[in-house]
């Protein structure tokens, strides 16, 4: 168990009020789990408490892994270099210079922000400093990745990079714990989802998850007869019909076809985000 909330309250000054209050958290290995909440409850709070850079002020938090943490706002005021930056981070994380060097050009790569990499962190965008942001957590291959808004400020393509990146580590087996606004951000890939409601963390009912597949047969094939139940379809300009199936029922869809008379290509299978569903 990476780390394990038990009973955990935090409030800012002696007699501040309370903003977390009796929290139980448990944070598993290979889990992608999801806080939400309105502006000010608590979220980031929340997550500073995960990463442990910060301490409660009542109950206590269990288990040491070895974590990484992008906050909302990345400090890039520092005398570095996007790669001398990485690469102190890296020697600091227990990686040889070298080591931590490749890992540094290899996520900067990655982000697209390799050009920047000799640049004074001070000059960058804010879009490349959160690059490097996100490559400072990435490069430690933490056991537990902690992201508060860690999309933000990122262009498309450097946003789907970090979906990817986020999706790697948890099958990995790394437990990744984030914040963001978009409400379908990795939806499909979202072990469990809390929100904080007043001090409380309360789960979050997710809709089950559903699979996309998408097939051809010659024209004139007719559907299975026997599609699995809630499958939905339509069909491109192509011939390719798209289903989109529950996760449960996606291996009775594929034998449905598979077995159905006509030749069927499957073409694709993927899960589908919240938002396509
Ligand atoms: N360092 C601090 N000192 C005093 N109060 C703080 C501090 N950090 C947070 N708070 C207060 O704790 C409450 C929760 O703040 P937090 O930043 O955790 O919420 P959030 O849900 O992350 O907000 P947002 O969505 O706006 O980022 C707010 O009332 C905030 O003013």
């Amino acid at each position: 168990m990476p780390r394990t909330f038990h009973q955990v309250g935090r409030r800012y000054g002696l007699r501040g009020p309370w903003v977390l209050h009796a929290v139980g958290l448990a944070l598993s290995a290979g889990t992608l789990v999801r806080v939400g909440g309105v502006n000010g409850s608590g979220k980031s709070t929340l997550l500073r408490l995960a990463a442990g850079i910060d301490t409660p002020s009542a109950g206590r938090i269990e288990g040491r892994p070895r974590t990484a943490y992008v906050p909302e706002r990345f400090p890039p005021a520092l005398p570095f270099t996007a790669y001398g930056y990485l690469t102190h981070l890296g020697r600091i994380h227990g990686l040889s210079r070298r080591t931590a060097r490749l890992r540094a050009e290899h996520w900067l790569d990655r982000f697209g922000a390799g050009a920047y990499g000799d640049m004074p962190l001070s000059e960058l965008s804010k879009g490349t400093a959160q690059k490097i942001a996100v490559a400072q957590a990435l490069l430690a291959e933490p056991e537990l990745l902690v992201l508060d808004e860690a999309w933000t400020g990122l262009d498309a393509e450097a946003r789907d990079a970090l979906d990817d990146a986020v999706t790697e580590r948890v099958a990995g087996g790394a437990t990744v714990l984030f914040v963001d606004h978009d409400p379908g951000r990795l939806a499909g890939a979202v072990t469990a989802a809390y929100e904080v409601s007043g001090t409380s963390l309360v789960p979050v009912a997710q809709s089950a998850p559903r699979v996309r597949i998408d097939a051809q047969a010659p024209p004139g094939t007719k559907l299975p007869d026997a599609l699995p139940p809630e499958a939905t379809h339509e069909t491109d300009p192509s011939g390719t019909v798209r289903f989109s199936v529950p996760a449960a029922h996606s291996d009775a869809l594929l034998r449905a076809l598979l077995t159905a008379a006509g030749t069927w290509h499957i073409h694709r299978v993927h899960p589908l985000a919240a938002r396509e569903r």
